[in-house]
Order: C-alpha cells, then structure tokens, then sequence
C-alpha cells in the first residue's frame, strides 16, 4: 500500500501531540513533524502546565466539553500511570479565587474535574480580598518534560523529525499529500492570519518545597502553581505585546502579589524568570481547507490559535484534528478512483 506523506508544522504541544494522535492511529501515514524551534525552546516548554480551560465565544459548548474531557482523561491517565514523573504529569489539588462572584459558579468543566466544589466561608478567610472560590483536583503537565516524552512517543510510531523553517505551505505541496498546520502564534505569518496575535505573559519560578496546593485568581493574572521541582507563580496577559525579554517590573509586580496571596513566598528564592507568547486568537481554529498550491489542489488541517489553553486542550484538538485528517484521506482515496 502507497504510503500517504503527512507533515504537521510546529513541535510545541499542539503540534506533536496531533502527530502522535496520527502517526499511532494511521500507520499507513508517514508523517514528518517539522519546526523551527522544539523542546526546550518552543512556548509550550514554559507554559505553567495547570489543566484549566477557558470558554470561547463562537466553539459550540459540546465541543469544547469533547475537547476538554479528551485531554483531561489522556493526561489523568499518565499522571496515575508509571509514566508520571518522566512525563511530567501530576495531579494537582487547591482552588481558584474571584473577588467578585463569577457569572457562571460552575463552569462547564467542573463535571470533569476531580471532586469540584464551593469553597467554604472558613476556607475564604484565608483571601479576605476574596468573596467566592472554587477548590478542584486538575492536573499539571510540564512541558519541559512532557514534549521530549512525546516526541519520543512519536519516534516510536515510525514518526520523523525535521528541523527547518517553513516559509510558505507551497514549499511543502509537492513532497507531501497533506499538511496539519499546528504553528501556534506562527500562523499569523505562515497563513496570513490576521486573528492571531500575541498574548505576552511572564512567569518565576521560585523554590519553595513547601506549597502543595495551587491558588489562582480568577482574572488569570495572578497564580501559583506548585510543580514537580518547583513552584511556578505569575503571571501577565499583555495583549499585543510582542517583547521577548524578561521586564523587571512585571518581576516585581508577579512577587508582590503572589506574596499577598501566599505570605510564606517572600522566604522562596527565584530561581528563573521567563517570556513566552500565547497564540491568542478569539476561538482556536480547528478545522480542514483545499488551498491550491503550485496548480495542485491541497488539503490543509488547522489547530492552532490556543490563546493561553493550549496545554489544557492540546490532546483533545488533536484528535478532533485526527478526525479532519481521515476526512481528507477519505476524501483523497474517492479523488484518486475517479
Ligand atoms: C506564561 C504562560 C503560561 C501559560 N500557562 C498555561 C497553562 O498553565 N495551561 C495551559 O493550558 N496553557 C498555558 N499557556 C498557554 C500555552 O503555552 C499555549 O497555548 C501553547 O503553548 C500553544 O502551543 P502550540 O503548540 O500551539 O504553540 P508553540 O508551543 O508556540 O509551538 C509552535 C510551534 O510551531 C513552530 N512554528 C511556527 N511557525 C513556524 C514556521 N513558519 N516554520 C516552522 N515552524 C514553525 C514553532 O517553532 C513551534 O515548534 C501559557 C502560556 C504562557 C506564555
Ligand atoms: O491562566 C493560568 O492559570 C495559566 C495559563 O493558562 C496562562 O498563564 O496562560
């Protein structure tokens, strides 16, 4: 049988947890990860990790649920599993704090979270700034672990990895069949989309053995999450901001409060400082296009476009994107007996 040549663009969390969904589920496919940057130096590697999604405006809600449940249970799996801490996978308990009562006092995530609940009023006096709270048990995922894990996965699947830049998706049009585009905040310039754009945030990571339980505000810029070798606390969400340098005053301004939220944090030493920038985008874009390519007619799978969930929803917009790729095939084998 002819094998059918698949290239997923971009080795972040995205696009190599799509190219593990493909190349374990079509072995007649011959896919090729290739990007410009992987592990350690893609975004993903300094993404907090906590599993928490957001809701997007225009994805219908039992999709999002699909995607959620899908990633939830793949990465609950391996944090009860031997693989854990080669994966870097865990549980992680503690809660989430609003100043304000949120409109919606449980989100549609909470079903598949472990034990979801109200904080009590005891528990609140903690955050006396704070008027209502949630208190869960998700999971964290560090990337910095969880990408070499997965790509090494892929190489076990017969998966291939090459490193380059892909300037245009025609460079690709004629030694591939089909292209799963998983480029994150690069898609902006490799498909001229204009809806992406760069959502900056900042994180510490500190020492402090002693946190066990996450705590994060629920406007999502202030946050600590305890981790396998330390404690990550942020954080910023600048929209529009395309600095890469580590800002001093947003150092000061994470330390300050997440002090306030956990005093014991001004006896913890920093130990890194780190920029990355989300792929934000009003609703990921998870979906297949024909573009024309060189005269050829070409199929294209789109996920990307996460904004600041990507860890969280990774596994699951793989496998919807597993799905858009049997699609294309399907469609590619009726083309070929015409
Ligand atoms: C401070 C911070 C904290 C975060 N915390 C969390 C969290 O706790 N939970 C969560 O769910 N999410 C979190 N996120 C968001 C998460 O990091 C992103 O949603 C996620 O990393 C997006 O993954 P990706 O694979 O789409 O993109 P990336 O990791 O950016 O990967 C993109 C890949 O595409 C490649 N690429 C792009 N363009 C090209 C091209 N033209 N040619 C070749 N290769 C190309 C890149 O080299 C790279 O390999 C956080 C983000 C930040 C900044
Ligand atoms: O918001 C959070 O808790 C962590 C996160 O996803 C981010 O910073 O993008």
């Amino acid at each position: 049988m002819k094998m059918v040549k698949v290239a997923v663009v971009g080795a972040g969390v995205v696009g190599l947890s799509t190219a593990v969904c493909i190349a374990e589920a079509l072995p007649f496919c011959c896919v090729t990860v290739m990007a410009e940057r992987f592990s350690p130096d893609t975004t993903s590697d300094g993404a907090a990790g906590i599993v928490l999604p957001a809701q997007f405006p225009d994805i219908p809600l039992e999709r999002q649920k699909q995607w959620f449940k899908n990633s939830f249970d793949h990465l609950l799996a391996i944090a009860q599993s031997q693989h854990s801490p080669e994966a870097g996978v865990m549980l992680s308990s503690g809660c989430q704090i609003f100043k304000e009562v949120p409109a919606e006092k449980k989100p549609f995530w909470s079903e598949f979270v472990i034990g979801f609940r109200e904080m009590t009023d005891v528990e609140l006096k903690r955050f006396p700034l704070h008027t209502f709270g949630q208190a869960f048990t998700t999971v964290k995922c560090e990337c910095s672990s969880y990408l070499p894990w997965l790509q090494n996965r892929f190489s076990k699947a017969g998966g291939l990895i090459e490193q380059r830049i892909v300037s245009s998706l025609q460079d690709l049009s004629s030694s591939f069949d089909l292209i799963v585009n998983c480029s994150g905040l690069g898609a902006k310039s490799l498909v001229g989309d204009g809806e992406v754009y760069p959502v900056r945030g900042q994180v510490l990571k500190v020492d402090a053995p002693w946190l066990k339980h996450f705590i994060r505000d629920g406007d999502g810029k202030t946050y600590i999450y305890p981790g396998i070798h330390s404690v990550t606390i942020g954080g910023t969400r600048q929209e529009g901001d395309w600095r890469l340098e580590v800002d001093q005053g947003d150092t000061r301004g994470i330390l300050e409060r997440c002090c306030r939220l956990e005093p014991s944090l001004t006896k913890a030493k920093v130990l890194s400082e780190w920029v990355g920038l989300r792929p934000g985008r009003k609703n990921p874009r998870v979906e297949r296009e024909v573009v024309q390519l060189q005269g050829r007619q070409l199929s294209v799978v789109h996920n990307y476009g996460h904004s600041g969930w990507g860890v969280t929803l990774a596994w699951g917009t793989a496998l919807d994107a597993l799905g858009l790729v049997r699609q294309c095939l399907h469609d590619l084998s009726l083309q070929a007996k015409l």
